[in-house]
């Protein structure tokens, strides 16, 4: 069967990671950079990981993993190193939790992409665990396609489409011909035509509210 790829909104969610090694470093620095608020598990932690605990940016608990550490965690992530306290998180997590098992894809209810970001593009590739290396040289290969400049892009974008969708009242023909030709390649590329367009979206704007004002 088919997964499912969704992309999660974690901001403030309690994010439990068992396990303090480089895989579970891996994990918590992208649960950070999502804005989960991280509790370790875990007797002992590497040095990055610690580090992290020292700046206040985790929560850490020295101990062994036992069920009752999941109360009130939205996403789980095992890395103990250890199969049996992997299994053993795993049948402990709720149904409505998500789990991910860093030994074994089909153990818990998701497993983690090979992703990158550039801005608010992301891109994420995944084998279901059939090759983890291929994913990461897969997303190594897209992201020579994407470069940083999307990243200014990516708010080009969006602020088009706020402006066309949610300002502006445009019919449905000239709204999908707005947000095609800021897609468009020509604006992906030039920034004389991105201004041209967005200088077209003023024009608009002044069109509608002169036409509201009489
Ligand atoms: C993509 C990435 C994301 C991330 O982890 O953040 C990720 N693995 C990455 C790297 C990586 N993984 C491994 C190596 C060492 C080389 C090797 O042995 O192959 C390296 C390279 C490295 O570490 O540099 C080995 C490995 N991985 C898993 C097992 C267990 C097993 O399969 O049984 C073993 C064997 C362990 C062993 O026997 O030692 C399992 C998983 N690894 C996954 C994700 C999930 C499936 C993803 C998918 O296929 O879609 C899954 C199922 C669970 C999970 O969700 O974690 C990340 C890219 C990093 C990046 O972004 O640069
Ligand atoms: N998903 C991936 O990307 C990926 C990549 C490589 C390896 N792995 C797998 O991930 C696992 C972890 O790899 P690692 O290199 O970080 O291992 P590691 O041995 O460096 O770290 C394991 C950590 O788990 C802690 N731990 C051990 N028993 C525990 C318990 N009962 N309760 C809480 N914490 C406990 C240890 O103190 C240590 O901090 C391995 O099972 C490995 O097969 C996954």
């Amino acid at each position: 069967m088919d997964t499912y790829p969704i992309t999660l909104h974690i901001s403030g969610k309690t994010a439990v990671v068992i396990g303090g090694g480089s895989v579970a470093r891996r994990k918590i620095q992208r649960l950070l950079k999502s804005g989960a608020v991280v509790k370790v598990v875990s007797p002992d932690v590497c040095r990055e990981v610690y580090e992290l605990h020292e700046q206040g940016q985790l929560e850490w608990q020295q101990k062994l993993f036992e069920p009752a550490d999941l109360d009130g965690a939205f996403i789980i992530m095992a890395a103990s190193g250890n199969s049996e306290v992997n299994e053993l998180v795993a049948s402990a997590a709720a149904p409505h939790q998500l789990v991910n098992i860093a030994d074994d894809p089909h153990a818990g209810n998701f497993h983690v992409p090979a992703s990158l970001n550039r801005g608010k593009l992301s891109i994420s590739v995944a084998t279901e665990g059939a090759s983890p290396i291929l994913a990461r040289k897969v997303r190594d290969e897209i992201a020579d396609h994407f470069g940083h400049e999307f990243t200014e892009y990516m708010e080009f974008l969006e602020t088009v489409r706020k402006k066309t969708v949610h300002e502006l009242s445009l019919s449905s023909d000239l709204k999908k011909y707005v947000l095609e030709q800021a897609a468009s390649n020509e604006c992906r590329n030039s920034e004389v035509a991105r201004q041209s367009l967005l200088f077209y979206l003023h024009l608009l704007s002044l069109v509608e509210s002169s036409a509201h004002s009489v």
